[in-house]
């Protein structure tokens, strides 16, 4: 579990040279844009001593592994949220492409199970410099009447303790989880093993389409390592200040530990 500034700057030695070594927040600013253009423009107001870069889907289907490089460039450690699902073999060559791109984390959907995010931890483990692997659990749009449309009358907490604990037998270095389930994670699974949280929400923002939220100190509290922070900052009418808002009740609550 995090307790102090240092604790984030020491989590991945392995990352590539370089990059800001010492990022002060535990924020993954979600870059959930439409073009390279704009994301870029975003970016090149933020601080990579400030916060990380998560780019997903959207952007990195619009932009590449371009787009990559021009935010790496510019200082920040990235996250490819691109939650890699599919046969072994794929899911490992895939891990590989992001290892060559540079990227600090990259992740799998842990429901590929056992064989995949071992062929994925495999894959990593030739670089001497590799980013961060881990995999979701449970998505944070997900409550339990739509895990049991899919077959799963589990409540969300125990699925996800059930695919954390495959995950990390899997050799694989955290999960994706809702804040709501770090506490337990924490206690079983060791404090070692790092817990990002989408799902974060300040007390007065819209949930949107999350389900499992919780706030940004709240999740801390609870044990998570990373917060991704999307919307809230992003759609907030001042994204530079709310996210500086964001890091001083961070600093604060850390100030508190000390
Ligand atoms: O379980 C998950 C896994 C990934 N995400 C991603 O995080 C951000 C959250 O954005 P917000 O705007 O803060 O909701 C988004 O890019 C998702 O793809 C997630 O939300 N939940």
């Amino acid at each position: 579990m995090i307790s102090s500034i240092e604790d984030w700057n020491n989590m991945n030695p392995l990352m590539a040279p370089g990059l800001a070594a010492n990022v002060t927040s535990p924020v993954l600013v979600a870059l959930d844009f439409a073009t390279a253009d704009a994301a870029l423009a975003f970016a090149s107001r933020l601080d990579p001593l400030q916060c990380r870069l998560k780019v997903g889907k959207e952007l990195f289907t619009a932009a590449g592994p371009q787009l990559l490089q021009q935010l790496q460039a510019r200082g920040f450690q990235v996250f490819l949220d691109l939650k890699f699902h599919d046969i072994p073999n794929t899911v490992a060559h895939a891990c590989k492409m992001a290892a060559e791109a540079g990227v600090w984390m990259v992740n799998v959907h842990a429901s590929g199970g056992r064989r995949m995010m071992t062929a994925a931890a495999e894959a990593l483990a030739q670089y001497s410099q590799r980013p961060l692997l881990i995999a979701v659990t449970v998505l944070t749009s997900m409550e339990a009447s739509d895990l049991a449309e899919i077959g799963i009358t589990v409540p969300p907490q125990e699925q996800v303790l059930r695919l954390a604990h495959l995950t990390k037998d899997s050799g694989l270095d955290g999960v994706v989880c809702s804040a709501q389930e770090a506490s337990l994670l924490k206690t079983e699974l060791g404090r070692d093993f790092k817990l990002v949280t989408p799902g974060i929400r300040l007390a007065d923002s819209a949930a949107d389409d999350q389900r499992r939220v919780m706030t940004p100190v709240a999740a801390l509290q609870a044990g998570a390592d990373y917060l991704v922070i999307g919307r809230p900052i992003t759609q907030a009418a001042d994204p530079l200040a709310a996210l500086a808002a964001i890091n001083v009740d961070i600093q604060s609550y850390l100030a508190t530990k000390a």
